[in-house]
């Protein structure tokens, strides 16, 4: 299916690449609790990097096998851990934030630790009612590692962040949905058609304006207002000179819908 070895071979997960969907899925395949070994969070980049640069992918999503998503790092390996592979563990698990395309999680069951840390650095999660988000690490003597309390913060604020940091409490996936950390909630049985529909409406758009959008909306998240939107100003004049942005406004005129090309 593939010549790139960063993805094949993986140990605990696996990469399914669709063409003509042009849709690539993660998918955690180590049931049932889909456990996150240090070397695979390594290997998780790599793959999210290979993936960035496909021509075949304009969609990525992440999912796992079997009823929870994950329940984290395996923990019988913490102590092991080298002092490298520990320097980069929230690097390797921003690489879906750092990927230029869209990117979706989808959560089922328990996502704990670093499986909801990762799902955190993509753009959608669309979740089912047995999702269940965690951040136990205080349970561990240890906080998340991953970048997990940063970007839950921004989402829902220092005090519910307290909650479930501090408590090391569980939100089950409604309550993600009624707090802003998921995109979508939806019955179990609907996860995966929920998604299918978020990658076709996603590969829909211009492929070079959902990267200015994401590239811009993670550049400025902690930019001042007046930096944002002056950022937010250059891109808007540079996506301008693009074609898509051309076929966009004439597909309108023409009551048509557009064909993008990505340049
Ligand atoms: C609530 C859990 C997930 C499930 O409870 P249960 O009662 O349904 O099932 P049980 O506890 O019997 O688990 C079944 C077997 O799976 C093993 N297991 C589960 N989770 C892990 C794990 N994360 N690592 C290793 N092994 C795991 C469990 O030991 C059972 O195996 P045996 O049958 O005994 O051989 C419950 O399991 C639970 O609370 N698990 C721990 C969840 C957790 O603390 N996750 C966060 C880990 S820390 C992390 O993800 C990130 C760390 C970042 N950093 C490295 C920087 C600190």
């Amino acid at each position: 299916m593939t010549d790139d070895p960063r993805l094949t071979n993986l140990d605990g997960f696996r990469v399914e690449i669709d063409p003509a969907r042009e849709r690539a899925d993660v998918i955690l395949n180590r049931p049932p609790m889909n456990v996150i070994s240090m070397p695979q969070r390594d290997e998780i980049r790599k793959v999210f990097e290979a993936l960035d640069e496909d021509p075949r992918v304009r969609v990525i999503v992440l999912r796992a096998e079997g009823e929870h998503f994950s329940s984290g790092g395996y923990i019988k390996g913490f102590l092991d851990a080298s002092p490298e592979h520990v320097s980069k563990l929230a690097w390797n698990i921003a690489a879906p934030a750092r990927c230029a395309k869209p990117v979706i999680a989808a959560n089922r069951g328990y996502t704990f630790g670093v499986g909801f840390e990762i799902s955190l650095a993509c753009d959608f999660r669309i979740v089912s009612e047995t999702c269940r988000y965690a951040l136990p690490e205080q349970k561990l003597g240890q906080i998340p590692g991953s970048g997990g309390s940063a970007r839950l913060q921004k989402i829902v604020g220092i005090t519910r962040t307290k909650d479930i940091v501090m408590r090391s409490k569980r939100i089950p996936g409604r309550q993600a949905l009624d707090w802003g950390i998921a995109t979508e909630c939806v019955a179990d049985a609907d996860l995966e058609k929920a998604v299918d529909a978020l990658v076709d409406e996603l590969r829909a758009f211009s492929p070079i304006a959902q990267r200015t959008a994401k590239k811009l909306l993670n550049d400025t998240e902690d930019s001042t207002l007046a930096i944002a939107i002056e950022l937010e100003g250059h891109c808007y004049s540079r996506l301008r000179q693009s074609d898509d942005f051309r076929e966009g406004v004439e597909a309108f005129h023409e009551k048509r819908q557009p064909k993008f090309i990505g340049s």
